[in-house]
């Protein structure tokens, strides 16, 4: 979206239009979404791709989105997950699977900090630069904004709250950022000392997910037998893949080890930079292998008592 001011000689900016995004590039007024896939992508698989394109498919036919950008997080070293191979490795792949996509990006930011950090804050943090990159929050270059009706001054650049529901009138401009994932992950909120009962509530009730489903996993279930995730399942978007297709990651590096191939799974520049590198093997699948994982070693350090999800 770009920034305009009306041509109105009073050089006032009908702040209420662009509260509902520019209607020049959203004309149906539907609802702008963002999705953000968040794992260790290790390596990136045809179906990581496919998520993607499940979920754009599955909310452009409610009618009521529109889905503008897809971004790829992989998670940094700090996670410590056992055969996590270097993040630097896992981005470069990333952005070689996604260089025939349109929408679909690779953002490095999560994988470049030190510390392992929470999906919320991922979130957060891709919230917050979708907020100040919105015309209606980032007035750098802009004349002062003056609500008609109202005549109060907005500041330039005014932080918007992230942990406000992004359906509240302050960040109605901003993009939706939903978080999109496969039955897995969303299962794994179950998993004790794994995730912090308030991320998983912020997560569902201000952001939202869209979750695949995926064999082995019951997500339906799963929902139902948690208060919270029951809660907010109007924030919850369930899709359902048809086209079953069990590739993982796990099955991509086990495939390698054994010398096998994995043309069709993984993108061709993927395979290609795999063997040029030769980034599989078992000494690598032993990577970590005497490591706790970066949130269980966090969380179980509090001894935290059990909560109910
Ligand atoms: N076949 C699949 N169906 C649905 N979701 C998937 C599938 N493969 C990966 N995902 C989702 O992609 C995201 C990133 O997952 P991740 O990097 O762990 O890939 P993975 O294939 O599950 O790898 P691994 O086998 O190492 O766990 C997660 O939300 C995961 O649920
Ligand atoms: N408490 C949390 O926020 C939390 C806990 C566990 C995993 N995660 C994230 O979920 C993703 C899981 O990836 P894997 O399925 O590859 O392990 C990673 O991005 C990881 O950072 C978040
Ligand atoms: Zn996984």
């Amino acid at each position: 979206m770009h920034y305009k001011v009306c041509g109105c000689d009073s050089e006032v900016l009908h702040l209420d239009l662009w509260l509902q995004g520019n209607p020049m590039e959203n004309p149906d007024n539907k609802t702008q979404v963002v999705l953000l896939a968040c794992g260790s992508f290790n390596p990136i698989t045809n179906m990581h791709l496919r998520l993607f394109e499940l979920a754009k498919d599955y909310l452009h036919e409610t009618g009521k989105y529109n889905v503008i950008k897809g971004i790829i997080s992989p998670v940094g070293d700090a996670y410590k997950k056992k055969s996590l191979i270097s993040a630097n490795h896992r981005v470069t792949m990333a952005k070689l699977a996604t260089e025939s996509s349109d929408w679909v990006q690779v953002d490095d930011w999560e994988s470049s900090q030190n510390e392992w950090l929470e999906t919320l804050k991922v979130l957060r943090y891709h919230h917050q630069k979708l907020a100040s990159s919105n015309p209606a929050n980032s007035l750098q270059n802009a004349v002062p904004l003056i609500k008609p009706g109202r005549k109060r001054k907005q500041e330039a650049n005014r932080y918007i709250p992230v942990k406000k529901n992004q359906l509240s009138p302050e960040t109605k401009g901003v993009p939706q950022l939903k978080l999109l994932c496969g039955a897995d992950m969303l299962e794994s909120f179950g998993i004790p000392n794994l995730w912090k009962l308030e991320d998983i509530t912020e997560i569902v009730a201000n952001h939202g997910l869209v979750c695949i489903t995926r064999a082995g996993n019951n997500a339906q279930k799963f929902i139902y037998e948690s208060d919270t995730l029951w809660q907010h399942k109007n924030n919850i978007h369930l899709v359902e893949e048809w086209i079953t297709n069990d590739i993982s990651s796990t099955k991509i590096r086990r495939a390698l080890r054994r010398g096998q191939s994995v043309r069709y799974l993984v993108p061709d520049a993927v395979r290609a930079y795999i063997e040029k590198y030769n980034l599989y093997s078992p000494e690598s699948e032993d990577r970590n292998a005497e490591v706790i994982l970066a949130p269980l070693q966090k969380y179980a350090r509090g001894c935290k008592q059990e909560q109910t999800l």
